[in-house]
């Protein structure tokens, strides 16, 4: 027989809360190749991140991929680990503490934010489990994927869906599929591109570099490269620049098969050759700093531009746990928790205490 989550009484005294689930792709526990196979190992038997038949998958995956990349991906990982661990762990806890305070001062209601991770830890169920025992009557799903993918936002939901099916009680729930032309958030890249050339001055073009998928998801039907391009155009009409001066690229190629193009390694390449002397490169899909910004572009592709002609590379960091971003995290949370958050906590405690009381006399 099968058990579900909730497992003491309903409690009658209990003060609802809103939930904030913000969800990240999550990363390895250690920077060693045994941390890295079993993160890799989870990562890539999603099926919505490789597409390919089961049985011909898991024969590349176990008889190849992971007796290989475990070791280089874990070097490439020791580049940017801190003393406290993954920078991206370490950036989500931020967000998350600071969206806290942000919300905490702006709603009426009593809010509970918490993380969960795709892959990894601490996981999705483990951030639901964090809302359920808070008594989150209400969650917010939040990815904090800005573009809209089947590969990260979609598998996120199939995440979502299966830790849900061992809850007794399945509350309200609402789910962000994608932002990617949110004014705020906009508003938040623009404005910190515009102070990194206030410190650094302004290259002579602005690459905007975004994590790429095979094209084959694109033919598909994904959507995630038009809004990819969205986001960087809005943001360069924001900043007045012209067409010459911006352009949109794609990283983070594994496998042989063709990604989306153009590629971000080839393109800082051709600039560089071209005479392009002073480049800025911005990952504006990247939502907090890891290891496909700090390595892959602020240390491989930094050496490849300069190697090629290049002289000035200015990596512009993501909107990590910036006081914009997280103004723009916390206007999307009220936009999509309309009508959740208005009770004040007072009204919230007296409905409780009639509950409980209803409760007590029916039971005389
Ligand atoms: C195998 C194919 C992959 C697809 C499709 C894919 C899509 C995708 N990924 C992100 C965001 C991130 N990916 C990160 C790391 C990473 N990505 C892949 C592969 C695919 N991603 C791998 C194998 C790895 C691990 C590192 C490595 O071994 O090279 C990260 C960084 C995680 C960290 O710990 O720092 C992010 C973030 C998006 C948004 C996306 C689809 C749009
Ligand atoms: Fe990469
Ligand atoms: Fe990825």
């Amino acid at each position: 027989m099968k058990s579900y989550l909730n497992t003491t009484a309903f409690d009658h005294q209990a003060i609802p809360q809103l939930g904030i689930l913000l969800i990240n792709l999550g990363t390895p526990d250690e920077a060693t190749p045994q941390a890295l196979r079993r993160y890799l190992a989870e990562f890539l038997a999603d099926p919505r991140i490789t597409e390919l038949p089961r049985w011909f998958w898991w024969f590349i995956l176990h008889g190849i991929i992971l007796r290989t990349r475990p070791a280089k991906s874990a070097k490439k990982y020791q580049q940017i680990w801190t003393a406290t661990g993954s920078p991206l762990l370490n950036i989500s806890q931020q967000q998350v503490e600071k969206l806290q305070t942000v919300l905490t001062q702006q709603f009426q209601s009593p809010v509970t934010v918490a993380m969960g991770m795709r892959y990894g830890n601490p996981s999705i169920a483990a951030g639901l489990e964090q809302l359920r025992k808070a008594n989150a009557q209400r969650i917010l799903c939040l990815p904090l994927y800005p573009q809209y993918s089947s590969a990260s936002t979609g598998s996120t939901f199939d995440a979502l869906s299966q830790a849900f099916k061992t809850w007794r009680w399945i509350p309200d729930v609402r789910f962000i599929s994608h932002y990617h032309d949110f004014p705020a958030y906009i508003h938040a890249l623009a404005n910190s591109i515009q102070q990194h050339w206030a410190t650094h001055g302004q290259g002579e073009k602005l690459l905007f570099s975004f994590h790429g998928i095979p094209q084959r998801f694109f033919s598909a039907g994904d959507p995630y490269p038009c809004e990819c391009q969205k986001t960087a155009r809005l943001v360069a009409e924001k900043l007045g620049l012209a067409d010459t001066q911006w352009q949109v690229a794609f990283q983070s190629r594994f496998g042989r098969e063709a990604w989306i193009q153009p590629y971000t390694d080839e393109t800082l390449i051709q600039w560089a050759k071209t005479g392009t002397k002073r480049v800025d490169v911005i990952c504006a899909g990247f939502t907090a700093d890891c290891l496909e910004t700090l390595e892959e572009i602020d240390i491989e592709n930094r050496q490849l531009f300069l190697n090629n002609g290049g002289q000035v590379f200015h990596y512009i960091p993501a909107l990590n746990a910036e006081d914009l971003h997280i103004q723009a995290l916390a206007e999307l949370v009220k936009q999509h928790a309309q009508g959740w958050s208005d009770k004040p906590l007072s009204v919230l405690q007296a409905e409780a205490r009639q509950r409980a009381q209803r409760a007590a006399d029916a039971q005389k």
